[in-house]
């Protein structure tokens, strides 16, 4: 069994599967595997009912050099903290990560998912593993989302795994270390920013993601010729605090579930798709809310995306913040050790929001 090497196997897993370019797209086969098909899929959204007098909600937008100038009282961070409670997501532009790195990267990332089926398989989940090119299959009959996928913590640097970061094309490494470092800037001072809006000092919340754990999955999403029947994947909450989510080639899908209703994100050129997770649930006491999303594939195009979770780091513990609690405010969810909250969190597949449920005080 092959366990992470710094910590005592939180991240672990039974066996896994490749990809769905190498292992159906690239192989003779008539229809969509079983495995694959969601029966219990909630339908496509109708695009047709997104007219212009009826238009479906978008998700909040914000300039992040406005949010960063602006006063603690000012409209502008009312309306983001609104936005973390309503929607568990919200768009940033003028983020200051370069038009050019994100080209770069695009490039990169495209070409790494067009690899051969040897040098990809060099990275994949190994037994006991959940990092890695590939998914995670933990039960005989587990229904696979229609995406390839490439898992791993990449910060901090000493909890890289030797066979995967260090072993990537280097000019993916290069251009990867170059984002990572811009957007654990941006993710930090948005997490400063959240921090205010749950009266919390920037310190304390600084004090839990400082040093933090980082982790990215690389998506690639094929076309599918019968979407209506496979996720790309499946409806899920992030375990993160936050995740920042780049869609990399402007081929849209992600849908998020507001008031019961599946909602598309749209694309928005040089834009972060920023969005609150479980942790960053449990530590407002249920203020923010993490979100159910899911992305939903296309017949004609290829979907490709990055999300960068950012989450507290080893030894730190996470539970509703002191602040925020009072008689008539009790904590919502138990405050446990990250590395508890990891082993429950990589236990299971992303299915809906079974691991906050867990974490739930009774
Ligand atoms: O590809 C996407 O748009 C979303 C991916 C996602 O939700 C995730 O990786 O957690
Ligand atoms: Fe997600």
């Amino acid at each position: 069994m092959v366990s992470s090497h710094v910590t005592n196997n939180v991240f672990t897993s039974s066996h896994s599967f490749l990809g769905v370019l190498d292992e159906v797209i690239n192989k003779p086969q008539k229809g969509i595997p079983e495995m694959f098909i969601r029966s219990d899929k909630e339908p496509l959204i109708d695009l047709s009912m997104n007219d212009k007098t009826n238009p479906l909600p978008t998700i909040p937008i914000f300039d992040f050099q406005t949010l960063l100038c602006a006063g603690d009282n000012s409209t502008e961070l009312h309306k983001l903290f609104s936005a973390c409670k309503d929607w568990g997501f919200f768009q940033v532009v003028n983020h200051g990560v370069s038009s050019e790195l994100l080209e770069k990267l695009k490039f990169e990332i495209q070409n790494f998912f067009k690899l051969p089926i040897e040098e990809k398989t060099k990275y994949k989940i190994k037994p006991g593993d959940v990092q890695g090119y590939g998914t995670v299959i933990r039960s005989e009959g587990q229904k696979l989302d229609w995406g390839d996928r490439f898992f791993m913590v990449t910060n901090p640097v000493e909890m890289r795994k030797p066979h995967l970061f260090p072993q990537l094309p280097s000019s993916l490494r290069d251009t990867l270390e170059t984002y990572l470092s811009e957007l654990k800037k941006l993710g930090m001072a948005i997490l400063g920013i959240l921090g205010k809006g749950i009266k919390m000092n920037m310190k304390e919340m600084e004090e839990i993601f400082d040093e933090g754990n980082q982790s990215m999955r690389m998506t690639y999403y094929p076309p599918c010729l019968q979407p209506e029947l496979v996720d790309g994947i499946n409806p899920h909450s992030d375990g993160s605090g936050i995740t920042i989510l780049n869609q990399i080639n402007g081929v849209g899908g992600l849908e998020i579930k507001k008031d019961g209703v599946w909602i598309p994100v749209t694309f928005l050129p040089d834009a972060f798709v920023i969005n609150i997770g479980d942790i960053m649930e449990i530590i407002s006491n249920g203020v923010y809310s993490s979100i159910l999303h899911r992305v939903t594939v296309n017949k004609e195009k290829e979907r490709v995306s990055i999300g960068m979770f950012f989450n507290p780091k080893f030894g730190a513990e996470i539970g509703p913040v002191k602040s925020l609690i009072t008689s008539e405010n009790p904590p919502l969810f138990k405050t446990l050790s990250m590395e508890d909250y990891y082993k429950s969190f990589f236990s299971r597949n992303l299915d809906g929001k079974t691991n906050l449920e867990r974490l739930r005080v009774n």
